[in-house]
């Protein structure tokens, strides 16, 4: 008996040893540790558990957090962690710009590599800065003007089938988010690969299947609580677990799509009826051949491009979309707005007409990206020892005012985009409304506190920006136009609540549903009376 009572004893001061070396190696030194900020819960749990909450119900911490707290605090996480929580525009625009000394954390890289191989959002320093090269001339005004028809010809070919699933009723509800990933993968196969998934017209893909998975693992405890620990475990996307083989499927069939573009790139090259030259494709398989190294990309490389491209493309887009449409569903002010600016064309808009001469629609999509960003937050680590300035002084644990902050190499940061997104500070007390006009109206006060980073942070800035977010813009409003000029868009005749759900992305979900769809009803513009009377 008494041997076990030692060994219980030795085991619970091994323990306690272990908790306090992890502590003091993660803590000790650190000027974080003298931001105020919400109290330790739990040594094991921090506040990520409630943070869990935060990405399953439709609430923000941070947001919370930040009107108690300030722009600039502290959070404890688990197993003794802390991170600290930037608001402050002058701190959150040095970590963006200052780039190569804010990494993104080592799992999450991981993960990417995972993903992807070894693409544009896994590469750091000077591999970044080759990859991003290479990739830009793609994404310039002329390559989207080039691009704009296929945008075109994709929306309306979801019109076109909405129009076939009519059979002659007035109205009907459609899987908005389900129509919004075929548009945007068909869009981004043909407009950058000259690749059809042909997935609008009803070809099952894998890809499409893969992303869904993610809104459909179980919510055991091991999948709900292993994100929490990628930080301090990088490892721990490498232990089997459901997620994991969902991760490796992604990766297959992202691969999968890689060498079947490349395979249609080779095969159609020379045909004269291939204009791939306008096309990323070109340009990569351009780079592969390039006998200078800080222009080439390895075979390797060219299919992580690939990868990445529509990794980073079509969640992100599709699921913004699908928000777009659920706020115009609700919002019959504004989508009437929309459609008149609309009906102005009696023809398709030309490329200069859709980039200037609809500022309603551009402020439907602006504020849907900023309102709905598909990244909650970003996360990042200090590469190196660094003074992270601030915009305006914060007073310490200690009763100190300080106007710039130190960082230690592998000290965390996140910064809350959603949460930035809606500072009433900024965006006024109606922050937290969808009001597209507000991007009509003189944005001098925004301006003046945030800058173009306060307007359009869910892109992010900085050199590692999102590469396609002149295309996201492009394609959004394209599809819009289409699908608005046509149909009028309404809450599910079902009358089912909606909520935001984490898939790979925070989706928008019609509740009860098993798995994630969002239900609206549309009913062509010649039919409005067949709308529910909410309208
Ligand atoms: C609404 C749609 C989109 C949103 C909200 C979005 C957002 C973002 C954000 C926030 C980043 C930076 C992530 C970070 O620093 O951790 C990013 C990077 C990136 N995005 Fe997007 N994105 C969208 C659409 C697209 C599209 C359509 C493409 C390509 C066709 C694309 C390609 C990329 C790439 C390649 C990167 C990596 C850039 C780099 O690391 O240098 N994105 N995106």
């Amino acid at each position: 008996m008494p041997y076990n009572i030692i060994t219980t004893l030795a085991l619970s001061l091994l323990i306690a040893l272990a908790f306090f070396l992890v502590y003091h190696h993660r803590n000790g030194g650190s000027q974080i540790r003298l931001i105020c900020g919400p109290q330790r819960g739990s040594l094991l749990w921090g506040v990520d558990l409630a943070l869990l909450h935060n990405y399953i119900a439709d609430i923000d911490l941070f947001a919370d957090w930040s009107d108690f707290w300030g722009n600039v605090y502290r959070i404890p996480t688990v197993l003794g962690g802390q991170r600290l929580v930037l608001l402050d525009p002058t701190a959150v625009s040095h970590i963006v710009h200052t780039h190569d000394r804010y990494q993104r954390p080592a799992g999450i890289r991981d993960m990417l590599h995972r993903l992807t191989g070894p693409g544009l959002l896994w590469a750091e320093g000077d591999v970044h800065r080759r990859q991003r090269r290479i990739l830009a001339p793609a994404f310039t005004n002329q390559r989207l003007r080039n691009i704009y028809p296929v945008l075109l010809g994709c929306a309306e070919k979801v019109r076109t089938e909405w129009a076939r699933s009519e059979k002659g009723e007035a109205a009907v509800d459609i899987d908005a988010h389900t129509w919004m990933s075929r548009l945007t993968l068909d869009s981004i196969g043909l407009s950058a690969f000259q690749y059809d998934f042909g997935s609008i017209t009803g070809l099952a893909s894998r890809i499409a299947n893969a992303v869904d998975a993610f809104a459909q693992l179980d919510q055991t405890p091991i999948n709900v609580v292993a994100p929490l620990f990628l930080h301090i475990f990088p490892f721990i996307y490498r232990v089997p677990s459901a997620r994991i083989s969902m991760m490796l499927e992604l990766h297959a069939s992202l691969r999968g799509a890689g060498a079947a573009i490349i395979e249609n790139y080779k095969k159609s090259k020379d045909d004269p009826a291939y204009v791939g030259s306008a096309r990323l494709i070109t340009s990569l398989a351009n780079a592969q051949l390039e006998g200078n190294q800080m222009k080439s990309l390895s075979e390797l490389e060219l299919i992580s491009t690939i990868n990445t491209t529509i990794l980073a493309g079509y969640e992100t887009t599709a699921v913004t979309l699908a928000w777009a449409l659920y706020e115009l569903s609700n919002n019959l002010a504004c989508q009437s707005k929309l459609r008149a600016e609309i009906a102005v064309f009696q023809d398709d808009p030309t490329f200069e007409q859709m980039q200037h001469e609809m500022p309603y629609l551009e402020g439907v999509v602006r504020e849907v990206v900023r309102l709905r960003p598909a990244f909650n937050d970003f996360a990042r680590v200090a590469a190196c020892d660094d003074v992270i300035p601030l915009s305006a002084p914060i007073v310490t644990k200690d009763g100190r005012s300080i106007d710039s902050i130190v960082i230690k190499k592998g000290e965390n940061l996140v910064i809350p985009v959603r949460a930035l997104n809606r500072r009433k500070e900024l965006w006024g007390s109606d922050a937290s409304d969808f009001r597209p006009n507000r991007w009509l109206e003189d944005c001098s006060h925004t301006r003046k506190l945030g800058g173009k980073l306060a307007a359009d942070f869910s892109f992010s800035d900085g050199p590692r920006n999102c590469i396609g977010q002149g295309y996201a813009i492009l394609a959004m409003k394209t599809a819009l136009f289409v699908l608005l000029r046509n149909y009028i868009v309404a809450p599910s005749l079902h009358d089912q609540a909606v909520d935001s759900f984490k898939g790979l992305l925070f989706r928008p979900r019609s509740v009860g549903e098993k798995d994630c769809h969002l239900y609206l009803t549309v009913s062509p513009v010649s039919e409005p009376s067949a709308l529910p009377a909410l309208l």
